[in-house]
């Protein structure tokens, strides 16, 4: 399967979707990130991982354009990125889907996945609930549509959740994400709905030519079946990129400590 994967990478131009130069960040006097530089080519899978609280969901947030840096430059498309995203629209979409499912309780499946274009697009109801009706056969949950998020598991609010990044206005094609941010997306998770989550993402990718996602996990299978490269983040900064190949051939001790659980090692143990 991996190598149909690397096939099909290699048909993708090989031009980076996002780059982050220099970034830094910090909060009152926690120095979170320090001179992180990242790059995301198209069509590529990157994890970013590392131990709890080094800051991996704030370079998700970054990357979506929710929240600045205090400094460095972020390049989206070979365009550099003044502001927030709600300053100024990126020249590609990016969407992401947060480590919780992120519902409205309030409101039912269709009304969650179909959120974005019930508010922002001139198609009609049925159009939608149509659309709607699709995004949730992608993600295996046919005729859910009339529930309510109370009524689902976790995994399944998952999947929701997946199916509202994924969603398309026809009327505006390039409004299907060419980036996507995954945090923690099988968190929380039993194996088996794990490997349910993982499949899914990577289906969705294969279904779209040369999209792209940027993964944040803990969970071992998670990093191995949804990435093709990964980058180890510790103290603000990369500290090792290499492939899931190279996970288990590195000397890195971070990777080393990382993957083995060893509480001995240069990763102190916060808590
Ligand atoms: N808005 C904020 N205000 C203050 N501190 C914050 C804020 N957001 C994150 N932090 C702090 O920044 C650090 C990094 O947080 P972040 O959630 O990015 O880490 P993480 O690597 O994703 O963690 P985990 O693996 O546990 O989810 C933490 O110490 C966190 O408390």
């Amino acid at each position: 399967m991996y190598e149909l994967e690397n096939e099909r990478q290699q048909n993708c131009v090989e031009e980076p979707l996002v780059e982050l130069k220099g970034i830094r960040k910090i909060f009152g006097s926690n120095r979170v990130l320090d001179d992180v530089n990242l790059s995301i080519n198209r069509g590529e899978a990157l994890a970013i991982i590392g131990p709890s609280g080094t800051g991996k969901s704030t370079i998700l947030r970054i990357i979506a354009g929710l929240l600045a840096p205090d400094q460095g430059d972020i390049y989206v498309a070979g365009q550099q990125r003044v502001g927030l995203i709600d300053d100024s629209p990126d020249p590609i979409r990016i969407g992401m889907v947060f480590q919780q499912a992120a519902l409205f309780d309030s409101l039912s499946v269709d009304e969650n996945v179909g959120f974005f274009l019930y508010q922002h697009s001139r198609l009609a109801r049925s159009e939608i609930r149509q659309l709607v009706d699709e995004a949730l056969e992608m993600v295996g949950l046919p005729g859910i549509a009339d529930r309510y998020p109370a009524e689902l598991s976790g995994g399944m609010r998952k999947r929701v959740s997946f199916a509202r990044a994924v969603i398309a206005n026809p009327e505006n094609p390039h409004d299907r994400p060419d980036l996507l941010l995954y945090d923690e997306p099988t968190a929380g998770l039993d194996p088996i709905a794990s490997t349910v989550i993982e499949d899914l993402i990577r289906e969705m990718q294969q279904g779209q030519a040369c999209s792209s996602y940027v993964m944040v996990t803990h969970q071992d299978s998670t990093i191995r079946r949804t990435a093709d490269r990964v980058s180890f983040l510790h103290q603000g900064k990369i500290q090792w990129s290499g492939s899931v190949a190279d996970i288990d051939e590195t000397d890195n001790a971070l990777v080393r400590q990382f993957f083995s659980g060893n509480v001995e090692g240069p990763i102190h143990v916060v808590g």
